[in-house]
Order: structure tokens, then C-alpha cells, then sequence
């Protein structure tokens, strides 16, 4: 296994000032948009959008919920061990809403597949749109785009990006193209 770096802190926290800049373009004041982190790794990217918003762009509170598409991922029988969902956590109901969903990457697309049956038991949103840090090109599964992207990222399939953020164990946000993960 090999590893080199695609974004550093500096670069990952100017796209997500650019990716907060480019929402409030679309949703103002987000009085009818909420943003949806899909579990377990959106939720991260979500909650560090929504902290910009608020701190920096004075968009005092976003909706913020969090969805897990455990159970509704198409491949879900597939696993030989048992799996363990994560917590969803919406506190509010979708119906008319614009709703953004956020996740670090976008590969197959069919985690974000599993969203859209996932979110349906909260209402039906106005629309629903993407947001996400890294865009694998090439390698959609299903015709499933970004409205908002922070970085396209070409990758071989014995490849993966991984996106490392910030907490008690690493001391910086970074992303990564590890080749031959095991
Ligand atoms: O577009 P997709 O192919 O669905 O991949 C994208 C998903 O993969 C990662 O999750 P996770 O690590 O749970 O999935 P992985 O094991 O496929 O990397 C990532 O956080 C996305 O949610
Ligand atoms: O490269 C990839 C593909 C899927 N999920 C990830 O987190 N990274």
C-alpha cells in the first residue's frame, strides 16, 4: 500500500469556504433549505459546511440532519459479516424543503442511490441536490452527477481517495490517494 496527497488543510479549507460560498449563491439564507450529511463520513463535511455558514456568513441556523443508507444500499445482502448501521438523526420533516446532501466522496454513486430511498420516510423534498468534496470522474455506476464539487480527482480502480479529517488523532484535514488499500 502507497499513499501521496491530493489536498492539504490550507487547499480542503479553501474549497470548503468555496462550496459554502457557492450554496448561500443558490439558497440565500437557506429559510427552505436543509443540508443532509449521509452517514458516516458526510456527516463530517456537513457539520464543518454548516459551522462556515453560520460563523462566517452569518447564516445563523441551517437545518442540519444526518442519514444513514445502511440497509438501503442495493448491495446490503452481499456482506459476510453482520452490519452495523449508524445513527440517522433528522429532526424535521423534508416535505417542500430543498434538501443538499453532503458526502466527502462520490465514486459509483450508489451510496447517494441509497439516499434518495432512505430520505423518502421524511417527506418529499422540492428537490434534492449534491454536494460533494472529491468527484471520482469516470467511474459512476449510475447516471448520478455533483451540483457542487470540490475537486474532480482521477483514480485506477486498485485506487482510493480518502478524505481525513481533522480530530483528537489527526492533526490536520487531509485527502488521499492510497493505492492497493487492503
Ligand atoms: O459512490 P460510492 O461508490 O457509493 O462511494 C462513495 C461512498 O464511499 C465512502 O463511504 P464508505 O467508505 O462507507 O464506502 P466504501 O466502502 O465504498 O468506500 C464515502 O464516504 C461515500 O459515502
Ligand atoms: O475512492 C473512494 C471510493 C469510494 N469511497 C471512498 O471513500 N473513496
Amino acid at each position: 500500500m502507497s499513499s501521496k496527497i491530493l489536498l492539504t488543510s490550507k487547499e480542503v479549507d479553501i474549497i470548503l469556504h468555496r462550496l459554502a460560498c457557492q450554496l448561500i449563491e443558490k439558497h440565500n439564507d437557506f429559510s427552505n433549505t436543509v443540508l443532509i450529511g449521509i452517514q458516516p463520513r458526510g456527516k463530517f463535511l456537513a457539520e464543518r459546511i454548516s459551522t462556515i455558514l453560520k460563523n462566517e456568513y452569518g447564516i445563523p441556523s441551517v437545518d442540519l440532519g444526518f442519514l444513514d443508507i445502511t440497509f438501503f444500499r442495493d448491495d446490503f445482502r452481499r456482506n459476510d459479516k453482520p452490519l452495523e448501521a449508524n445513527k440517522t438523526q433528522i429532526d424535521f420533516l423534508v416535505e417542500d424543503k430543498n434538501v443538499v446532501f453532503v458526502d466527502d466522496v462520490l465514486h459509483t454513486g450508489r451510496s447517494i442511490r441509497a439516499a434518495l430511498t432512505a430520505i423518502q420516510s421524511f417527506g418529499r423534498p422540492n428537490e434534492i441536490e449534491l454536494l460533494v468534496l472529491i468527484d471520482r470522474r469516470f467511474s459512476r455506476h449510475l447516471p448520478i452527477q455533483p451540483d457542487y464539487r470540490g475537486r474532480q480527482v482521477d483514480a485506477f480502480n486498485n485506487e482510493k481517495v480518502k478524505v481525513q479529517w481533522k480530530n483528537e488523532d489527526a492533526p490536520a484535514d487531509e485527502v488521499y490517494l492510497i493505492s492497493n488499500p487492503s
